[in-house]
């Protein structure tokens, strides 16, 4: 009876819990030390062997962070009935539990913004409400520093495989028209957790994401989980002063399979409450994605149709959360083989 009230708040998100198996701190996650001379080439290897990597000596201000992170706080602390005033997501803006267009659920609470300076000032300003000055400097400063350190990322993974145009991957990213997005979440501690003994709530379900690159921030509490090459779900433990940088699906098919779209999730922890900023880094619209022909040997043929962002994006808004969203675009062993025999 104890347990059954205990539970009572968690009745409504039976889908969340997951029987999943215990997991420890992952200590393989790679560690790159952007201010040295390796640090493309281990770069390089961390996107081809785990589709992330952790990046220390990255630049940006720890000031940025931590005010950042204070000021998200604040918001989320706000009473429910202030923060769903502030601005419903669509797709822009505050929403809890519910994650993208297609009934995807999570222990959630976010503020989703595009990382286009002229919609932060104008189109998200009411999530900005209490103190709007403060939260939007604090976005724009954190945003930009964090977009400089991650074109600097683009200009050593272009170098460390080899291709003169070092800023082929980051020029994407700098275009004026990058269609970029920047995601604060917020994940509740869970204390009733303890009465689902052994069972875990989904904070975040397992997903890759779509775009080139993937930049987060989280403070101290553990949650955040990659799917090793064996399907093995792993913790990555925290660090509030590092960066957590994975490789998204575009950057798969830039580099035609070579580096892996890192599957990953979260987990709600039963005492702390986690907060994560992310930058996702799109291409432009328009732009076509396919794999960048210096990295193809003779003969070798794209694994993917072709397909712009646009497409791609209008495709992954249609699907949820823990699908393939790289599928409808995979070209078939059929059409592989015939190809290959010409
Ligand atoms: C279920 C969904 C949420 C998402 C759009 C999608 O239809 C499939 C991809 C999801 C994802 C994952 C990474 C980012 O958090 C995100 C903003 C993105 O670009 O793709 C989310 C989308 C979202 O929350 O709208
Ligand atoms: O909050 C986190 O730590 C990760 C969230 C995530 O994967 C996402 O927003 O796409
Ligand atoms: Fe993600």
């Amino acid at each position: 009876m104890v347990v059954l009230s205990r539970t009572a708040k968690l009745d409504h998100f039976s889908d969340l819990i997951k029987t999943c198996k215990p997991t420890s701190l992952f200590a393989g996650i790679p560690v790159v030390d952007l201010s040295s001379p390796d640090a493309k080439h281990r770069i390089v290897r961390a996107c081809e062997e785990h589709g992330m990597f952790k990046v220390i000596n990255h630049g940006v201000p720890l000031d940025f962070m931590t005010t950042l992170e204070a000021q998200a706080l604040k918001f989320f602390n706000l009473p429910q009935s202030q923060k769903d005033k502030a601005a419903p997501a669509d797709p822009f803006g505050y929403r809890s539990k519910r994650i993208g267009p297609n009934g995807d659920v999570g222990w959630i609470e976010y503020i989703l913004l595009s990382t286009n300076l002229d919609i932060i000032s104008h189109k998200s300003l009411p999530i900005f409400k209490e103190n709007p000055e403060i939260f939007r400097d604090a976005v724009e400063d954190y945003i930009t520093a964090v977009k400089n350190m991650t074109f600097e990322v683009l200009e050593m993974v272009a170098d460390g495989l080899g291709i003169d145009q070092k800023n082929v991957l980051s020029k994407l990213l700098k275009d004026e028209k990058s269609d970029s997005c920047f995601r604060l979440n917020y994940y509740p501690p869970c204390p009733e957790l303890h009465a689902l003994s052994g069972r875990s709530l989904i904070g975040f379900g397992e997903h890759t994401d779509p775009q080139i690159i993937s930049v987060l921030k989280s403070n101290n509490t553990s949650g955040l989980q990659i799917s090793l090459k064996d399907g093995t779900w792993v913790t990555v433990a925290p660090d509030q002063t590092a960066f957590f940088i994975n490789v998204g699906d575009c950057l798969q098919v830039m580099t035609n399979g070579r580096f892996k779209s890192v599957k990953h999730r979260v987990l709600a922890d039963t005492q702390s409450s986690r907060v994560s900023m992310i930058y996702f880094g799109g291409p432009p619209l328009s732009e076509k994605i396919a794999p960048l022909p210096s990295l193809m040997a003779e003969g070798e043929e794209s694994l993917y149709k072709e397909f712009t962002w646009s497409e791609f994006k209008k495709s992954a808004n249609r699907s949820r959360l823990a699908d393939n969203r790289l599928g409808p675009f995979e070209k078939s062993a059929a059409v592989m083989l015939s190809n290959s025999q010409f």
